[in-house]
């Protein structure tokens, strides 16, 4: 590197520096705000145990895996796995070199919203309320997440299952899994954000017909109405990858007789989903620093005013401009490639 694109790159890393420090646009309820008191709330959350949600991040790929984890409820959120998803999501928030989250249920299914035993339990106005601020405060922030973020649904995704596959950038639905928004069937209304994204998702008719409705949607009517972006049907070399990777393990029990849902394993879904996302994303070759740029620019452009955005949208570029990335690039480029 010449002396010139030295001082280029020392500038622009003291500048990326500076913006960095002071960018972040928030969009959660902060300390004291309505009464929101995060410390109180996770206290009162732990105590209504079950489950766990486990976070794996790959520093070499960059892509990272939250798994749903309380399969003997459907992947119910009790209220000490709500507390275990803000950590997890809050971790993600300020790594560096992520790329990409992967967020899927253990064994095949995906979510099936609240734990009704923690529902029953912070049942008053006051408990409630707290809890659904909370639950805000985690998806918004899971949505505005530096990474890319997709959502695997297979089986069920039900009531805050469903709010919570609204909070990822892209969502890949298995043939025979379903999407329910059961809130009006319950007497409520969704209240962890699902609402506000769902109608930017898929419009707002769509979205008053999906909620009033509260009725099952199969995965091809996800696709067709712009709630999912990919139906994923098991391939042939799905189901030989998978055979494979069980006989390697010596298991057993490899019965062919089981349904295809069963053979799939958690690791096959994350393969999926990794591929997809290579193949779209080209996510090997590509600098974090200008995948996290582009994906702040794009939340917040949707969420702050016209005038806001493009100030922003200009602080986010300088940050990248005559990055490592770009001058590498500049360094590269070959007409027609
Ligand atoms: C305030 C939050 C609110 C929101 O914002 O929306 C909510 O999320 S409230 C919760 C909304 N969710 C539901 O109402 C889902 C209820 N569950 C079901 O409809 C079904 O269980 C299912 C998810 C469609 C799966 O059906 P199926 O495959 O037939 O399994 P089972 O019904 O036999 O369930 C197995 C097992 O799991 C328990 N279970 C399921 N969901 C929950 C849940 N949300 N909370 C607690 N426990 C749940 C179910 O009771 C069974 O337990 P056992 O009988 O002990 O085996």
């Amino acid at each position: 590197m010449n002396k010139c694109r030295k001082v280029l790159v020392v500038k622009s890393r003291v500048e990326s520096f500076l913006y960095a420090t002071n960018r972040r646009f928030s969009w959660v309820y902060k300390e004291g705000e309505n009464g929101y008191d995060n410390r109180a709330i996770e206290e009162t959350l732990v105590t209504a145990q079950g489950g766990s949600v486990d976070l794996t991040v790959d520093h070499d790929t960059g892509i990272s895996l939250l798994k749903i984890n309380n399969s003997a409820k459907r992947n119910a959120f009790s209220g000490n796995m709500m507390v275990s998803l803000k950590k997890a999501v809050e971790k993600l928030s300020s790594w560096k070199n992520g790329k990409a989250l992967i967020l899927y249920g253990a064994n095949h299914q995906f979510c099936s919203g609240a734990d009704l035993n923690t529902v029953r339990r912070f049942s008053s106005k006051q408990e409630g309320e707290k809890m659904c601020m909370y639950m805000q405060n985690t998806l918004t922030l899971l949505h505005q997440l530096p990474l890319l973020t997709v959502a695997f649904v297979e089986g069920k995704a039900i009531g805050g299952g469903a709010e919570l596959l609204t909070a990822c950038d892209f969502r890949l639905i298995n043939e025979d899994a379903e999407i329910q928004f059961v809130h009006k069937k319950m007497g409520l209304t969704p209240g962890w954000g699902g609402v506000t994204r769902l109608v930017r998702l898929i419009g707002r008719d769509k979205a008053l017909h999906l909620l009033s409705a509260s009725n099952k949607i199969s995965a091809q009517d996800a696709l067709h109405l712009g709630l999912v972006d990919k139906l994923v049907q098991l391939t042939q070399r799905d189901l030989f990858r998978e055979i494979r990777a069980r006989a390697e393990l010596a298991s057993k029990d490899l019965n062919h007789e089981k349904p295809l849902q069963q053979l799939y394993s958690p690791d096959i879904t994350v393969h999926i989903a990794i591929d997809w996302l290579q193949t779209k994303f080209d996510l090997d070759n590509t600098d974090p620093k200008v995948l996290q740029a582009i994906k702040e620019s794009v939340t917040c452009c949707s969420n702050l005013s016209l005038l806001e955005s493009l100030k922003n949208e200009r602080n986010i570029f300088k940050s990248v401009w005559g990055g490592e990335a770009n001058l590498k690039a500049l360094d590269e480029i070959k007409f027609g490639k």
